[in-house]
């Protein structure tokens, strides 16, 4: 019996082209200043420690911590260090009314409807823990936070790797097989299944992908839990 989901948010609650053509974009035009101005602020400070300490070159100056953070988004790099500043940016972009949050009309009422039956929820994103309530409290309509009971990023380990779920199903206190996990990314489906998760592929307007071990669906009204 399925006690909690966890959701992934880019392309499976949230759309590919919010993430990349809004936020992505966003935090990159704004970083090079960020990281001049705010670098002596604590938390930005021991960010920007973490940046070094996770490129390649371990003596990087305020320059090259900057044209690091620039390579790294432009692959679309999902180092920790990286997320956090992109969520201290959209901060700044959520509370200026610079944009808001994007999230498919199906998700809202099934999360709801599976609350209902007990069933706990929570996020694994490679987002920050403060970009995903960031992004959920300025849904369209409503603040969906309170749906949630807890966020999850990678500070417990990558997506792709087993481990990270097994340390989530240990925190939450959950048994992997009692755990449903929802992602429209194939290696991250296959970590989680790994470890004994239940899993199902969002697919949402992409094509079917023949052969793949998981189920797949075209949004949360086709999910059965
Ligand atoms: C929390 S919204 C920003 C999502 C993000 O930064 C990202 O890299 C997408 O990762 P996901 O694990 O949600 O596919
Ligand atoms: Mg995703």
């Amino acid at each position: 019996m399925i006690q909690a989901v966890i959701t992934d948010i880019e392309g499976t609650t949230t759309s590919l082209s919010f993430v990349k053509d809004v936020l992505f974009p966003y935090a990159r035009e704004r970083m090079a200043d960020f990281v001049r101005q705010r670098a002596e602020d604590p938390i930005v400070a021991s960010l920007l420690r973490e940046v070094q300490a996770a490129a390649p070159d371990k003596t990087l100056d305020q320059a090259g911590i900057i044209r690091q953070l620039l390579a790294w988004m432009d692959v679309d790099a999902k180092v920790t260090a990286l997320k956090s500043l992109q969520g201290l940016l959209w901060e700044a972009g959520y509370r200026r009314g610079d944009f808001t949050g994007h999230i498919y009309p199906d998700v809202e009422p099934n999360l709801r409807a599976w609350r209902k039956l007990g069933i706990s929820l929570y996020v694994f994103s490679s987002g920050s823990v403060q970009a995903q309530k960031l992004l959920f409290a300025h849904a369209p309509g409503c603040d969906l936070t309170s749906l949630f009971d807890g966020y999850f990023d990678t500070r417990i380990g990558s997506k792709r790797e087993p481990n990270s779920y097994q340390r989530i199903a240990d925190a939450i206190d959950v048994p992997s097989e009692d755990i449903l996990f929802l992602s429209d990314t194939e290696e991250e489906l296959d970590a989680a299944a790994a470890v004994g998760m239940n899993t199902i592929w969002l697919v949402r307007n992409e094509k079917l992908n023949p052969g793949a071990s998981h189920p797949q669906v075209p949004n949360f009204n086709s999910i059965r839990v």
